[in-house]
């Protein structure tokens, strides 16, 4: 698969920063003044208990939620009301906690679906199948071919994704996002429902996405032994505030952290 587009930022240099940001579902704060950042290249996870916020903070990332407070600025840019299309468009994809495709449409056409932001002709000639559109449409094509041998689905690039098991949907909702050739691709519990050796095959993938292509990656992610072996930096959130940011070494051994998961009273 080809690298994602050039970027003007370095890797180790930060292209994503989140400062201060606040949201509130009516009398519910779902985050209060959580600042980190996430540096080109890395592997950043973003975990904590049930309703920590985690996937609050990822909608209000990638422009689904708007902070009541704060600012998150990209690539040096900061844009309040940033929307999940603009957000997409500008280098950030998202996977779901639940799976979101299209269950009627095959594993090529769900992962074609998500290249069409990169498509530059027009409706009109995309719906003659003629001309330039053709021609960039056979472009798009190879590309999304190479997805589907990178994630080795070609078994399945036919199958309806409602008709395949949890663990390959997941791996194509991943193919549909890197359609997108993201600079940021955030992942919402990429592993929940997964057997160990569909988790073991994501985690691989996962990796191999961050090491080959240098693509920056944020998840939220449940289990601990995935958290630890695939991030390069952990930020902890408890009842919407973050109470750690470090390395997975420094993480464990802090006692906020400790205390958060064994569900000591603050
Ligand atoms: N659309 C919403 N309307 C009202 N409250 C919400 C909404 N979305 C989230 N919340 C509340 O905000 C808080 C944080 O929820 P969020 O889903 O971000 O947590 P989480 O850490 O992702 O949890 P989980 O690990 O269970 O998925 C919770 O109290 C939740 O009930």
């Amino acid at each position: 698969m080809r690298a994602p587009s050039p970027t003007d930022i370095a890797a180790g240099e930060v292209i994503l920063a989140v400062e201060n940001v606040s949201l509130a579902f009516g009398g519910v704060k779902a985050l209060t003044d959580v600042s980190f950042d996430i540096k080109k290249g890395e592997v950043r996870a973003i975990i904590g208990p049930n309703g920590a916020g985690k996937t609050s903070m990822l909608n209000c990332i990638n422009g689904f939620y708007h902070p009541t407070e704060g600012r998150i600025t990209f690539r040096g840019k900061t844009r309040p009301k940033m929307r999940p299309y603009e957000a997409a468009a500008g280098g950030i994809a998202r996977t779901f906690q639940n799976v979101a495709l299209f269950k009627g449409m095959s594993t090529l056409d769900n992962i074609m679906a998500g290249r069409t932001l990169k498509m530059s002709k027009g409706f009109f000639w995309q719906v003659l199948r003629h001309g330039p559109a053709m021609a960039e449409e056979i472009e798009h094509r190879h590309f999304v071919e190479e997805i589907i041998d990178f994630l080795e689905i070609q078994h399945i690039r036919k199958v309806p994704v409602g008709k395949l098991p949890y663990g390959l949907q997941k791996r194509v909702e991943l193919g549909r996002a890197l359609a997108m050739q993201p600079e940021v691709l955030l992942l919402d519990e990429p592993m929940a429902g997964m057997n160990l050796e569909e988790k073991e095959d994501m985690c691989r993938f996962i990796l191999d996405v961050s090491n080959q292509y240098g693509t920056t990656i944020a998840l939220i992610e449940h289990d601990m032994g995935v958290v630890m072996d695939l991030s390069d930096r952990v930020v902890v959130l408890e009842y919407g505030r973050k109470i750690a940011d470090g390395t997975p070494d420094e993480v464990k051994r802090d006692q906020a952290v400790i205390d958060a998961y064994l569900g000591v009273p603050h």
